[in-house]
């Protein structure tokens, strides 16, 4: 655990950069420190390792102040990863992530061996080791990064925007890569951005700061999207707060329904029997479960159903995998109304109705059972 104690940092200028600041960073889990520019979290992350001495306060490492190692050994101990990756230019790839187990003095085979598998953690082609830095993409240089960060296996990751330069497609992928090396590894991340979503995303707790280093609000993401703690934080989350918490909850818990699903090759007296249920409309499934469209009830009567032309059935949502907030998603894009429920193999599994859904997030709102949090992936 990392345990920041009442750091306050005045530069020689007189610019108070954080201010009284104090958090306990949590062993094997990502928090963030967001906020706007200025605020003071790059400071507060050099001095976590350093970079940066404060005015005042203490930081402690497993209990033990900072101080009392030599920097070098406390810098080896955690891994930084900057916007723009800061590579070594004129190093290969796999020369740039061995870079610190040489230092440590590592033989090169050994430390050439230790770079390529975490080239392949970090989702990076092989083919790409002997290249430099210039030769790859923004994207591919922030996975080089990370890599070289987490070459000497230190317990904890000190990332500062580490994907602020890239576009928002492939800053997806790193935030998702990020999150599966993160389920794999267990590390004591602390990341800084100034982007409210990429904290939601990624973050298991969120320090807002506010501009003169002061802390506004630390939580866990749910709960900060619940209960800002006050209106700078609630209007630095931004609007649609309410349905964005909605992600926090896994689909689960929906009662679903089979009444409206009736196989293509259903006959009269069956496909009847599915009409005069609830549902206004049928979900048409193909012989292997899997979702052909809707159709009306009344339309889907006095035949078979191979001739009819369907209304799609829209994006359907993994049930149990995804959360509430794609569960409402898929039925208000639904042109029934109703969300198509499938399993990992795309099999039709049930179907709910908004009202359903409506019911499952006033659940989850209250905090009852069926309302458990989604895994971080799955958001
Ligand atoms: N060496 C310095 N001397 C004087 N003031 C500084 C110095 N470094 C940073 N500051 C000031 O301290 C404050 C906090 O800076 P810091 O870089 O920590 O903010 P930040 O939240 O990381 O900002 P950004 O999101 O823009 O990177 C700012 O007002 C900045 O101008």
């Amino acid at each position: 655990m990392i345990q920041i104690e009442s750091i306050t940092k005045r530069y020689a200028d007189g610019t108070t950069a954080v201010d009284d600041l104090s958090l306990e960073v949590p062993d094997g889990s990502i928090t963030v420190l967001v906020g706007p520019s200025g605020c003071g979290k790059t400071t507060t992350l050099r001095m976590i390792n350093r970079m940066i001495e404060p005015t005042s306060g203490r930081i402690l490492l497993d209990g033990t102040d900072i101080h009392s190692q030599p920097v070098n050994q406390l810098r080896r101990s955690m891994g930084y990863v900057i916007q723009n990756a800061g590579l070594f230019q004129h190093r290969t790839i796999v020369d740039n992530i061995g870079t610190v187990p040489r230092m440590l003095g590592w033989d090169r085979a050994r430390a050439r061996k230790r770079s390529l598998e975490l080239m392949e953690r970090v989702g990076l082609d092989l083919s790409l080791a002997k290249r430099y830095p210039y030769q790859l993409s923004g994207g591919q240089q922030q996975r080089v990064g990370v890599a070289r960060a987490l070459a000497a296996d230190p317990p904890v990751l000190l990332m500062d925007e580490p994907f602020s330069a890239v576009d928002p497609i492939v800053r997806k992928g790193l935030q998702a890569e990020l999150l599966r090396i993160q389920a794999e590894l267990g590390k004591t991340i602390v990341f800084v951005t100034h982007d409210i979503d990429e904290a939601i995303r990624l973050g298991n707790m969120i320090a807002v700061l506010r501009t003169g280093g002061k802390l506004a609000q630390f939580a866990p993401p749910d709960v900060l999207l619940s209960d800002p703690a006050d209106a700078f934080v609630e209007d630095f989350l931004g609007t649609d707060r309410g349905v964005r918490r909605l992600s926090f909850f896994t689909s689960a818990g929906l009662e679903l329904t089979r009444g409206p699903i009736v196989g293509v090759d259903a006959g009269a007296e069956q496909i009847a029997e599915r009409a005069a249920g609830e549902a206004p409309f049928l979900l048409v499934t193909d012989n292997d479960g899997k979702p052909l469209g809707w159709v009306a009830a009344k339309d889907a009567l006095g035949g078979g159903l191979r001739h009819l032309e369907l209304l799609s059935h829209g994006r359907p949502f993994t049930f149990g995998d995804e959360s509430l907030r794609d569960a409402l998603d898929c039925a208000v894009l639904s042109p029934t109304g109703w969300a198509v429920a499938v399993d990992d193999s795309g099999r039709v599994v049930g179907v709910a109705s908004q009202e359903t859904i409506g019911n499952a997030i006033r659940a989850a709102h209250a905090g009852r059972p069926g309302a458990a949090r989604v895994a971080k992936a799955a958001r």
